[in-house]
């Protein structure tokens, strides 16, 4: 079996510190996998060793079965990234990057299919012909998720997307990534946020000092039971 998103004894080594300690993960499609952990926990090394954008000490990344350290420009089309800032041209309005991001991805879109995936991610109509300069975190959010969906990525990779977003955008965001799971697509998430974990994951994993101590399918925790364990392994 292919998985979308799996790591091999995956480490990860800085100058004087080891930031991952050979994890050992497999996801499947429509997996909503989120990872919990402390600042410095690791978090953030693993997104960014299966995005590519770092090299593995030993180990390795793969996505859709290719090892992304020696495919770095391929995995790309199989894959959208949302930082906790999605980074958009702030000159272009929403509908222009939409454009000029699916385009980059090989995808050319009449103007009413943009506006029908901007309109899907939840993006006001108001705000659509709008500079992105002037948008709120939660908009720029939704034209990354648009980005995501219209690029048709296999896998999406979040870093702490929600910190900062209001109930309400948390919440709809929250509900396009379980469209976008149940359509097929593999969302891997590192978050500080216990309860949307549990809202919106699938798995859970707890990851401490560069090591995945725990893993559990949320459904066999309620959202205390889940508090109750992350703060265990803190201690
Ligand atoms: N470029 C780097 N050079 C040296 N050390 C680094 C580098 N990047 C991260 N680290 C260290 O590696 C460890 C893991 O960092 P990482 O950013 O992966 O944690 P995180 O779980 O994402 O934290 P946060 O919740 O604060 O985002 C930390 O101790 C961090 O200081």
């Amino acid at each position: 079996m292919t998985y979308l998103l799996e790591a091999k004894d995956l480490r990860k080594q800085y100058a004087d510190k080891l930031a991952l300690r050979g994890l050992n993960l497999q996801i499947e499609a429509g997996e909503v996998f989120c990872l919990l952990g402390q600042n410095g926990a690791g978090k953030s090394t693993t997104i960014n060793l299966f995005l590519g954008f770092i090299e593995p000490t030993a180990g390795a990344a793969y996505l859709n079965g290719l090892e992304v350290a020696a495919n770095s420009l391929k995995i790309k089309q199989y894959l959208a990234y949302i930082p906790e800032n999605v980074m958009l041209y702030p000159h272009l309005t929403g509908l222009e990057n939409l454009a000029l991001f699916s385009s980059l991805a090989g995808f050319s879109y009449k103007e009413s299919e943009l506006l029908a995936y901007l309109d899907q991610a939840g993006l006001p109509a108001e705000a659509v012909r709008r500079r992105v300069g002037t948008y709120s975190k939660g908009m720029r959010q939704k034209v990354g998720i648009a980005i995501a969906v219209a690029k048709h990525a296999k896998v999406l990779l979040l870093d702490e997307p929600t910190s900062g977003l209001d109930p309400k955008a948390s919440n709809e965001f929250s509900e396009l990534l379980r469209q976008l799971s149940q359509q097929g697509t593999a969302v891997f998430m590192a978050t500080h946020d216990i309860f949307r974990a549990k809202e919106v994951g699938t798995r859970v994993g707890i990851m401490r000092e560069g090591e995945l101590v725990d893993v559990r399918p949320t459904a066999a925790l309620n959202a205390n039971e889940l508090e109750q364990l992350y703060l265990t392994y803190m201690q």
